[in-house]
């Protein structure tokens, strides 16, 4: 069903010839052609593709699983430019890597709305702002947020439009995430207390609200694990 979004109206015929663009109620701009008073459905600039919300304890396999899939498909998912208040690394380019801001230019996006959600790591800020989560969707890939639990909150009330599916990506067991997390070798031992600390309480916020998320993925065997998630994400393993 159409509705007019520029200059003419289609449920009551008053079409005049040309180009028409039209967004439909699940967020899609079809383009249509009208030459001899025939409406002809020549594109769609964007799909409803669902925003893919993923979460889970640090060390569960995230990354692991996010990075194999998006090398196996490639131009399917875009990545958000995020804003954030730290420094420009050496080699990053402001509005590439991040939208680089200052701490009280972030606070009054904040205040304005501006982001789905945010959060702060070592005193740093970092936010998704809604346009650029909607930039990649109308583009017609998926866009992929790999975010903490407050984040999902925060996601859960504010993004409705756009279509997001939760997906939590869970350990076999928190000894399991422990070892995996020593193995990684990329913590203090300060910093591993705190993040299954973090996970402890993540894990028990899952078990104790079965669907909150639409998806749980237990990432016990990797290869089992990605099949899970391709099939939460295509609706399909292949
Ligand atoms: N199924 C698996 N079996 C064994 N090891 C795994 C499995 N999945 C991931 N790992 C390993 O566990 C460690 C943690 O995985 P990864 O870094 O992907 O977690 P993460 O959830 O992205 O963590 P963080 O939130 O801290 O970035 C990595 O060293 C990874 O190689």
């Amino acid at each position: 069903m159409g509705y007019e979004l520029w200059g003419t109206n289609y449920e009551t015929g008053t079409m005049r010839p040309g180009l028409h663009l039209f967004a439909n109620f699940g967020g899609s701009i079809m383009i249509a052609l009208d030459l001899f008073g025939e409406l002809q459905l020549v594109g769609s600039l964007a799909s409803t593709k669902p925003l893919i919300v993923i979460s889970g304890p640090s060390g569960s396999g995230k990354s692991t699983l996010l990075k194999r899939l998006v090398q196996e498909h490639p131009g399917v998912f875009g990545y958000s430019t995020s804003h954030t208040t730290r420094s420009p690394r050496p080699g990053e380019e402001d509005g590439r890597e991040y939208h680089f801001v200052t701490r009280s230019e972030f606070q009054n996006l904040c205040d304005r709305g501006t982001f789905l959600e945010w959060a702060e790591f070592s005193k740093n800020l970092y936010g998704t702002s809604i346009n650029s989560v909607r930039k990649i969707v109308e583009a017609g890939q998926m866009c992929i947020m790999d975010i903490d639990l407050q984040g999902v909150h925060s996601v859960k009330n504010a993004a409705k439009d756009l279509c997001p599916r939760f997906i939590f990506i869970k350990p076999p067991s928190f000894e399991e995430l422990r070892a995996r997390l020593q193995a990684r070798s990329t913590e203090t031992d300060e910093s591993l207390a705190i993040r299954l600390k973090t996970a402890e309480s993540e894990m028990r916020y899952a078990d104790e609200n079965p669907g909150f998320h639409d998806f749980v993925v237990v990432n016990d065997n990797l290869e089992q694990a990605y099949k899970n998630l391709k099939v939460a994400i295509f609706g399909k393993a292949d």
